[in-house]
Protein backbone atom coordinates (compact mmCIF):
# COMPACT_ATOMS: atom_id res chain seq x y z
CA UNK A 1 0.00 0.00 0.00
CA UNK A 2 1.12 3.82 -0.67
CA UNK A 3 0.30 6.31 1.73
CA UNK A 4 -0.10 9.75 0.58
CA UNK A 5 -0.17 12.48 3.17
CA UNK A 6 -2.78 15.01 3.06
CA UNK A 7 -1.51 17.83 5.44
CA UNK A 8 -3.26 21.19 5.60
CA UNK A 9 -4.27 24.31 7.72
CA UNK A 10 -7.85 25.26 7.57
CA UNK A 11 -9.33 27.94 9.51
CA UNK A 12 -12.76 28.31 7.75
CA UNK A 13 -13.37 25.19 6.18
CA UNK A 14 -12.41 25.55 2.30
CA UNK A 15 -8.91 24.27 2.26
CA UNK A 16 -9.99 21.27 3.86
CA UNK A 17 -12.79 20.83 1.33
CA UNK A 18 -9.47 20.95 -0.86
CA UNK A 19 -7.99 18.46 0.96
CA UNK A 20 -10.77 15.80 1.17
CA UNK A 21 -10.81 16.62 -2.86
CA UNK A 22 -7.04 15.86 -3.31
CA UNK A 23 -7.95 12.29 -1.11
CA UNK A 24 -10.87 11.11 -3.41
CA UNK A 25 -7.84 11.98 -6.06
CA UNK A 26 -5.30 9.63 -4.07
CA UNK A 27 -7.72 6.84 -3.64
CA UNK A 28 -9.26 6.54 -7.24
CA UNK A 29 -5.69 5.05 -7.77
CA UNK A 30 -5.53 1.21 -6.92
CA UNK A 31 -3.45 0.68 -4.33
CA UNK A 32 -3.48 4.31 -2.18
CA UNK A 33 -4.29 5.39 0.37
CA UNK A 34 -4.86 8.81 1.46
CA UNK A 35 -3.87 10.09 5.05
CA UNK A 36 -6.07 13.24 6.04
CA UNK A 37 -3.86 15.54 9.06
CA UNK A 38 -3.80 18.61 9.93
CA UNK A 39 -2.11 21.05 12.36
CA UNK A 40 -3.12 23.11 15.18
CA UNK A 41 -3.63 26.60 15.76
CA UNK A 42 -1.51 28.62 17.23
CA UNK A 43 -1.98 30.63 20.65
CA UNK A 44 -0.95 34.27 21.63
CA UNK A 45 -0.67 32.35 24.63
CA UNK A 46 2.97 30.52 24.37
CA UNK A 47 2.43 28.31 27.47
CA UNK A 48 -0.93 27.29 26.38
CA UNK A 49 -0.73 24.17 24.34
CA UNK A 50 -3.50 22.36 22.35
CA UNK A 51 -5.08 18.85 23.11
CA UNK A 52 -3.22 15.96 21.39
CA UNK A 53 -6.43 15.04 19.55
CA UNK A 54 -8.59 17.73 18.22
CA UNK A 55 -12.44 17.90 19.01
CA UNK A 56 -13.12 17.34 15.38
CA UNK A 57 -11.33 16.72 12.04
CA UNK A 58 -8.12 15.93 10.91
CA UNK A 59 -5.82 13.89 13.69
CA UNK A 60 -2.94 16.67 13.85
CA UNK A 61 0.17 15.53 11.94
CA UNK A 62 3.10 14.21 13.65
CA UNK A 63 6.44 13.72 13.06
CA UNK A 64 5.98 9.99 11.93
CA UNK A 65 3.79 11.16 9.85
CA UNK A 66 6.34 12.66 7.27
CA UNK A 67 8.25 9.75 7.82
CA UNK A 68 6.09 6.26 6.93
CA UNK A 69 4.37 8.55 4.11
CA UNK A 70 5.31 7.99 0.90
CA UNK A 71 3.94 11.35 -0.84
CA UNK A 72 2.89 14.80 0.27
CA UNK A 73 -0.11 17.83 -0.49
CA UNK A 74 0.73 20.73 1.47
CA UNK A 75 -1.99 22.81 1.95
CA UNK A 76 -2.98 26.39 3.20
CA UNK A 77 -5.25 29.00 3.17
CA UNK A 78 -3.23 32.26 1.71
CA UNK A 79 -2.77 34.21 4.96
CA UNK A 80 -1.64 37.82 3.57
CA UNK A 81 0.17 36.20 -0.08
CA UNK A 82 1.64 33.46 2.11
CA UNK A 83 0.93 29.74 3.97
CA UNK A 84 -0.63 30.42 7.42
CA UNK A 85 1.66 30.72 10.41
CA UNK A 86 -0.02 26.94 12.15
CA UNK A 87 1.33 25.43 8.74
CA UNK A 88 4.87 27.24 8.91
CA UNK A 89 5.56 26.65 12.20
CA UNK A 90 4.94 23.08 11.66
CA UNK A 91 7.37 23.11 9.27
CA UNK A 92 9.62 24.86 10.91
CA UNK A 93 9.63 22.32 13.84
CA UNK A 94 10.72 19.01 11.22
CA UNK A 95 14.79 19.36 10.84
CA UNK A 96 14.46 16.24 12.38
CA UNK A 97 13.16 15.20 9.20
CA UNK A 98 15.43 17.33 7.19
CA UNK A 99 18.85 15.96 8.83
CA UNK A 100 17.34 11.85 8.44
CA UNK A 101 16.33 12.60 4.86
CA UNK A 102 13.01 10.76 5.58
CA UNK A 103 11.27 13.23 2.84
CA UNK A 104 14.01 13.03 0.18
CA UNK A 105 13.18 12.05 -3.11
CA UNK A 106 9.40 11.62 -2.29
CA UNK A 107 6.70 13.32 -4.40
CA UNK A 108 4.78 16.17 -3.33
CA UNK A 109 2.12 18.96 -4.56
CA UNK A 110 0.88 21.94 -2.84
CA UNK A 111 -2.97 23.57 -2.68
CA UNK A 112 -4.43 26.66 -1.36
CA UNK A 113 -7.24 28.52 -0.95
CA UNK A 114 -7.72 32.19 -1.49
CA UNK A 115 -10.08 35.34 -0.59
CA UNK A 116 -10.24 37.05 -3.74
CA UNK A 117 -8.65 35.93 -7.53
CA UNK A 118 -5.58 37.65 -7.59
CA UNK A 119 -4.99 37.55 -3.85
CA UNK A 120 -1.73 35.71 -3.94
CA UNK A 121 -2.59 32.10 -4.60
CA UNK A 122 0.16 31.73 -6.40
CA UNK A 123 2.68 32.99 -4.35
CA UNK A 124 1.08 31.03 -1.26
CA UNK A 125 2.05 27.89 -3.67
CA UNK A 126 5.61 28.69 -4.39
CA UNK A 127 5.90 29.81 -0.06
CA UNK A 128 5.22 25.99 0.20
CA UNK A 129 7.19 24.84 -2.05
CA UNK A 130 10.89 26.27 -0.73
CA UNK A 131 10.96 23.78 2.70
CA UNK A 132 9.86 21.08 0.09
CA UNK A 133 12.40 21.50 -2.10
CA UNK A 134 14.94 21.99 1.04
CA UNK A 135 13.38 18.18 2.11
CA UNK A 136 14.41 16.86 -1.17
CA UNK A 137 10.95 16.72 -2.37
CA UNK A 138 9.91 16.20 -5.62
CA UNK A 139 7.49 18.81 -6.89
CA UNK A 140 4.31 18.23 -9.34
CA UNK A 141 2.19 20.68 -10.70
CA UNK A 142 -0.91 20.35 -12.64
CA UNK A 143 -0.43 20.09 -16.86
CA UNK A 144 -1.82 21.96 -19.40
CA UNK A 145 -3.29 18.46 -20.98
CA UNK A 146 -6.14 19.03 -17.84
CA UNK A 147 -8.85 20.95 -19.98
CA UNK A 148 -9.79 22.33 -16.32
CA UNK A 149 -6.50 24.21 -15.86
CA UNK A 150 -6.99 26.03 -19.55
CA UNK A 151 -10.79 26.74 -19.19
CA UNK A 152 -11.36 27.37 -15.39
CA UNK A 153 -13.01 31.12 -14.68
CA UNK A 154 -11.62 30.69 -11.15
CA UNK A 155 -9.21 28.50 -9.17
CA UNK A 156 -6.40 26.28 -10.81
CA UNK A 157 -2.93 27.01 -11.78
CA UNK A 158 -0.22 25.04 -13.24
CA UNK A 159 1.82 25.15 -9.83
CA UNK A 160 -0.54 23.33 -7.79
CA UNK A 161 -4.32 23.14 -7.22
CA UNK A 162 -6.04 26.23 -5.84
CA UNK A 163 -9.83 27.71 -4.66
CA UNK A 164 -11.37 31.51 -5.09
CA UNK A 165 -13.64 31.51 -1.94
CA UNK A 166 -14.63 35.02 -2.70
CA UNK A 167 -16.62 33.90 -5.97
CA UNK A 168 -18.28 31.07 -4.10
CA UNK A 169 -17.73 29.48 -1.04
CA UNK A 170 -17.81 25.80 -2.25
CA UNK A 171 -15.38 24.28 -5.03
CA UNK A 172 -16.26 25.44 -8.93
CA UNK A 173 -16.42 22.10 -11.07
CA UNK A 174 -13.18 22.75 -12.48
CA UNK A 175 -11.63 23.54 -9.53
CA UNK A 176 -12.57 20.35 -8.18
CA UNK A 177 -11.36 18.41 -10.98
CA UNK A 178 -8.63 19.72 -11.07
CA UNK A 179 -8.03 19.01 -7.00
CA UNK A 180 -9.16 15.51 -7.95
CA UNK A 181 -6.29 15.64 -10.53
CA UNK A 182 -3.28 17.00 -9.06
CA UNK A 183 -4.19 13.97 -5.95
CA UNK A 184 -4.39 11.41 -8.68
CA UNK A 185 -1.71 12.44 -10.66
CA UNK A 186 1.08 12.34 -6.72
CA UNK A 187 -0.61 8.76 -6.04
CA UNK A 188 0.88 7.53 -9.82
CA UNK A 189 4.01 9.58 -9.16
CA UNK A 190 4.47 8.23 -5.29
CA UNK A 191 3.63 4.71 -6.90
CA UNK A 192 6.65 4.54 -10.02
CA UNK A 193 8.66 6.42 -7.47
CA UNK A 194 8.06 3.77 -4.85
CA UNK A 195 8.25 0.48 -7.24
CA UNK A 196 11.03 1.93 -9.16
C1 LIG B 1 -5.20 36.61 8.28
C2 LIG B 1 -5.80 36.40 6.92
C3 LIG B 1 -5.12 36.84 5.81
C4 LIG B 1 -5.67 36.66 4.53
N1 LIG B 1 -4.95 37.06 3.46
C5 LIG B 1 -5.45 36.88 2.20
C6 LIG B 1 -4.70 37.27 1.06
O1 LIG B 1 -3.56 37.72 1.12
N2 LIG B 1 -5.27 37.09 -0.15
C7 LIG B 1 -6.54 36.57 -0.31
O2 LIG B 1 -7.01 36.46 -1.43
N3 LIG B 1 -7.25 36.16 0.77
C8 LIG B 1 -6.75 36.29 2.02
N4 LIG B 1 -7.45 35.86 3.10
C9 LIG B 1 -8.70 35.12 2.89
C10 LIG B 1 -8.46 33.59 2.90
O3 LIG B 1 -7.35 33.21 2.13
C11 LIG B 1 -9.68 32.86 2.35
O4 LIG B 1 -10.83 33.24 3.08
C12 LIG B 1 -9.50 31.36 2.35
O5 LIG B 1 -10.49 30.79 1.52
C13 LIG B 1 -9.64 30.78 3.77
O6 LIG B 1 -9.38 29.38 3.72
P1 LIG B 1 -9.93 28.44 4.90
O7 LIG B 1 -11.45 28.43 4.78
O8 LIG B 1 -9.35 27.09 4.61
O9 LIG B 1 -9.46 29.00 6.19
C14 LIG B 1 -6.93 36.02 4.38
C15 LIG B 1 -7.61 35.59 5.53
C16 LIG B 1 -7.06 35.78 6.79
C17 LIG B 1 -7.81 35.28 8.00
Amino acid sequence: MVNILVLYYSRDGTTKTMAQQIAHGIESVAGTEAILRTVPKISTVCEKTADDIPESGSLYVTLDDLKSCDGLALGSPTHFGNMAAPLKYFIDNTTAAWFSGSLTNKPAAVFTSTGSMHGGQETTLLSMMLPLFHHGMILLGLPSSEDALRETQTGGTPYGASHVAHIQQTLSKDEKTLCFALGARLAKTAIKLKTS
